[in-house]
Order: C-alpha cells, then structure tokens, then sequence
C-alpha cells in the first residue's frame, strides 16, 4: 500500500545543537536504509518550511505506524497520514 505522509518538524528551541545534529544524523540513516529497501520511495522537501512529502511503499497500517513511531525525529514531528489508492484515469 502507498501512503503519502507529512512531516513538520518542531525541534524545541532550548534542544543542544549536538543533540540536535545527533538525531538528524540517526534519523538520515534511518531513512536512508528505508529508502534502500523500497519502503521510503520518495521525500521531497516543503520549500522555505522544515517539514517533508514522503511516499512510503509498505503492507499496511501497522508496518507505517511501526516505521514512522521508530522515526528519531518523532517525538519532535507533527505527522499526516494520507493513504493512496490507484486512479482511474492513470495510463500506467
Ligand atoms: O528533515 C526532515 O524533513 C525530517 C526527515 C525525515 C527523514 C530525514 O532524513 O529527515
């Protein structure tokens, strides 16, 4: 199932910069080997805002709430879950 996902990140401002850039860094590899796997096909950027369009490829509710709950970025994340079905005007 493809879902489309939205990610604002809200970072507290008293955060330490090395705790922060320690978690960008595990979250980047956690995407990184979830984008290698197929699961994470895209994300994009939201021009001027920190926050991200993702399209994940998984089996289901559960397996997106298990990957998106284990994010480093999480508990510092507002998340919106739109799931996608096929149209029927798409060729491919
Ligand atoms: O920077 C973001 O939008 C948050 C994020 C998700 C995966 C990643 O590497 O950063």
């Amino acid at each position: 199932m493809l879902f489309m996902v939205r990610m604002d990140v809200h970072l507290p401002p008293e955060m330490p910069p090395n705790l922060a850039q320690e978690i960008k860094a595990r979250e980047k590899a956690y995407s990184q080997s979830l984008q290698r796997e197929g699961r994470w096909p895209h994300i994009w950027r939201v021009v001027g805002e920190y926050s991200n369009y993702s399209v994940f490829d998984v089996a289901g509710n559960d397996e997106l709430h298990d990957l998106l709950s284990a994010l480093p970025l999480f508990p510092y994340m507002d998340i919106h879950v739109t799931p996608l079905a096929h149209h029927p005007s798409d060729i491919n």
